[in-house]
């Protein structure tokens, strides 16, 4: 491409992202106003070539990828990832980060003369949290490099066999997509692992990749990485640029930050709104510079700034509808089942997911929603129990066998209609198309995971819908979420309840005054009672389901301490939504302390109340 095309198109970028009145905008304006020509908030008005991508890449993302124009953050950041600076992008979810760091790679390597090889061994790297992400990236960079044979994508990931992959490493992987423990232990062990050419490193996900846990694990790929950037010959031998990172995730927090300090030099971030950014940060082109805060020390006023934009609003796709549901906890899981028989009356072919707290809790209803059979009319012999829900349901959780786990994942990819119950294993990158609802049966804990999990919906542009379960005593959680500028309104239980037992009600006598009173909700509650009380497996994982619940309930963190306060479940309610008769006692010792706290504070509560009366009467 000659010099003046290249300056024909950057202008045409530019141009895009100005708004009508001439003035310069930053890139995230143009999100922020889903201008650039873009009624729909998501795609931008100028093509792939005008980023300055190869045009055989760019006909490829068309025609057999489907990519018509780029989405807004494609368009911001692709020019500036292809010029070789270090990023930090920030997107919602579902708005097309992959190809943002995917794309300019591969452009970049497929120009190289002489061409690659795979003895050159690997020149981008991809770390993700996830087994599921990195097999979903990989299968993206597969499809993309599907004109460019000679530049070999791979993966390796916990859960594969290793020695399956050193004879991949061996052989040569060009761009390797990697989760970070499995990638520390070839970098250790594999010999044959070459990776002196290493030119990208990118983190998607970055926050989660560290809330996994992988903090140190992180620190030693980087400095084992930097042995090598450091060595003089490797400058030598290619006349190299300096190494590029790039960071990527819909939410960014404390901890992204601390992965910025020690992984981009000089970056530029992406895709923040510049009241967030604050007056400080420079506002002189397309994006802002990081504050040099970032650069080492917390203190500073930039580096403040930083931080406390950090801890600010999140943002959601455009078209999510989002609202809770405030049931009591005895009758969660007879409303869980009454609503997704209604979603899935409404509408017979159509994908939802739920979220659980525990591997246990998924386990549990997936058996139960596989086998439950029943008819709101069943006291009538004549009449045949059905299966409660007619879709397909699976499940996916972290304690899965590896097999099973993409099997589940791969499915639901695939199902048009289908039911996924699953952990938050699920909550982060995972891409499933037309998902119609998010279920979040169990909180989310932080906000992030809030908006990570509401992402699997209302992706690029399309509609989507996000239901929160509350019980009374949480609806604390509402201000925590106002407090990242997201909020819900209130989903008329009730009604839709009433709606559903239409016929049921009118065969009872006894209107409903609360929920659980209501008719449907108590037969219903009764029939899974008793279901769960006949079969000693489905029974064992509700007592299991149980005993995680409540532990992973008491394992919130922080602020989050104060919404979901073990000491104010009742525990005879909890065992009623998990179908239990009865509360459960097998518990684990620290379990009972707990317990011997609740006890305890409730004497205290109770001895200083009757203290407070005592006080009045006299
Ligand atoms: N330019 C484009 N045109 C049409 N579809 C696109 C384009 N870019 C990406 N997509 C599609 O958009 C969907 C979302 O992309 P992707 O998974 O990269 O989003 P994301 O921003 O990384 O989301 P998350 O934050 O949840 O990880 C994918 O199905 C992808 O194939």
């Amino acid at each position: 491409m000659g010099e003046a095309e290249k300056r024909k198109r950057k202008r045409k970028v530019e141009a895009a992202v100005e708004e009508d009145d001439g003035e310069r905008k930053s890139a995230s304006d143009v999100g922020r106003l889903g201008a650039v020509g873009s009624s729909d908030g998501v795609f931008a008005s100028c093509s792939f070539e005008d980023l300055g991508l190869h045009p055989t890449l760019c006909q490829h993302l068309k025609e057999k990828m489907g990519f018509e124009v780029p989405t807004l953050i494609q368009a911001q950041a692709i020019p500036i990832v292809v010029s070789g600076k270090d990023v930090l992008v920030n997107a919602a979810t579902g708005t097309g980060k992959t190809i943002v760091y995917l794309a300019p790679i591969v452009h970049l390597l497929q120009m190289r003369n002489p061409r690659i090889q795979r003895a050159d061994g690997t020149f981008a790297l991809v770390l993700v949290p996830t087994r599921e992400l990195c097999i979903q990236v990989y299968e993206i960079l597969e499809r993309l490099l599907h004109r460019f044979h000679w530049i070999v994508p791979g993966y390796i990931t916990g859960g594969e066999n290793r020695s399956k992959e050193k004879a991949r490493l061996r052989k040569g992987i060009s761009i390797l997509v990697a989760t970070p423990g499995r990638l520390l232990d070839h970098l250790k062990n594999t010999s044959a692992f070459l990776h002196k050419n290493l030119h990208w490193i990118v983190f998607d996900e970055a926050d989660r990749i560290l809330e996994l846990g992988f903090g140190k694990a992180i620190e030693e790929i980087i400095e084992f990485l930097r042995s090598d950037e450091s060595g003089s010959d490797r400058k030598l031998r290619t006349g190299e640029l300096p190494r590029q990172n790039l960071l990527l995730s819909a939410t960014l927090n404390e901890k992204v930050n601390q992965l910025a300090k020690i992984s981009l030099d000089d970056p530029i971030m992406i895709g923040l709104d510049d009241e967030k950014m604050t007056s400080k940060a420079p506002r002189s082109s397309l994006t802002h510079l990081l504050p040099k805060g970032l650069e080492g020390n917390d203190r500073s006023e930039d580096g403040e700034a930083f931080s406390s934009h950090l801890a600010d609003d999140y943002r959601l796709p455009e078209r999510l509808s989002q609202r809770y549901v405030k049931v009591p906890c005895g009758s969660r899981l007879s409303v869980l089942l009454s609503i997704l028989r209604i979603f899935y009356e409404k509408e017979d072919s159509q994908k939802i997911v739920v979220f659980f707290s525990t591997c246990d809790a998924v386990d549990f209803h997936y058996a139960l929603l596989n086998e439950f059979h029943w008819s709101a009319h069943s006291k009538l012999e004549t009449i045949k129990k059905q299966p409660f829900l007619r879709c397909k349901t699976l499940c996916l959780h972290g304690n899965m066998e590896h097999d099973a786990r993409r099997t589940a994942f791969q499915s639901f990819n695939a199902e048009k209609s289908a039911l996924l119950l699953c952990t938050d294993v699920a909550a982060r990158g995972l891409d499933f198309p037309k998902v119609r609802c998010i279920i979040q049966y169990d909180s989310p804990g932080e906000a992030t995971e809030y908006v990570h999990r509401v992402g699997r919906t209302a992706r690029l542009g399309e509609k989507g819908e996000a239901l929160l379960f509350l019980q009374p005593i949480e609806v604390d959680y509402l201000q925590e979420l106002r407090r990242h500028s997201v909020s819900l309104a209130e989903f008329p239980l009730q009604k839709v309840i009433d709606g559903l037992s239409v016929n049921f009600l009118k065969s009872n006598s006894s209107r409903p005054s609360s929920l659980d009173t209501h008719p449907w909700i108590m037969a219903l509650q009764k029939a899974v009672e008793n279901f769960i009380s006949g079969g000693p497996e489905l029974r064992n994982l509700a007592k299991s389901a149980f005993c995680s619940w409540v532990r992973a309930y008491t394992a919130h963190k922080g602020e989050l301490k104060r919404i979901f306060m073990v000491r104010k479940l009742h525990l005879g309610h909890v065992a009623r939504s998990f179908g239990l008769k009865e509360q459960p006692s097998l518990l684990g010792r620290s379990f009972h302390l707990q317990a011997k706290k609740r006890k305890w504070d409730l004497k205290r509560q109770g001895s200083s109340k009757r203290r407070r009366l005592t006080k009045k009467r006299t």
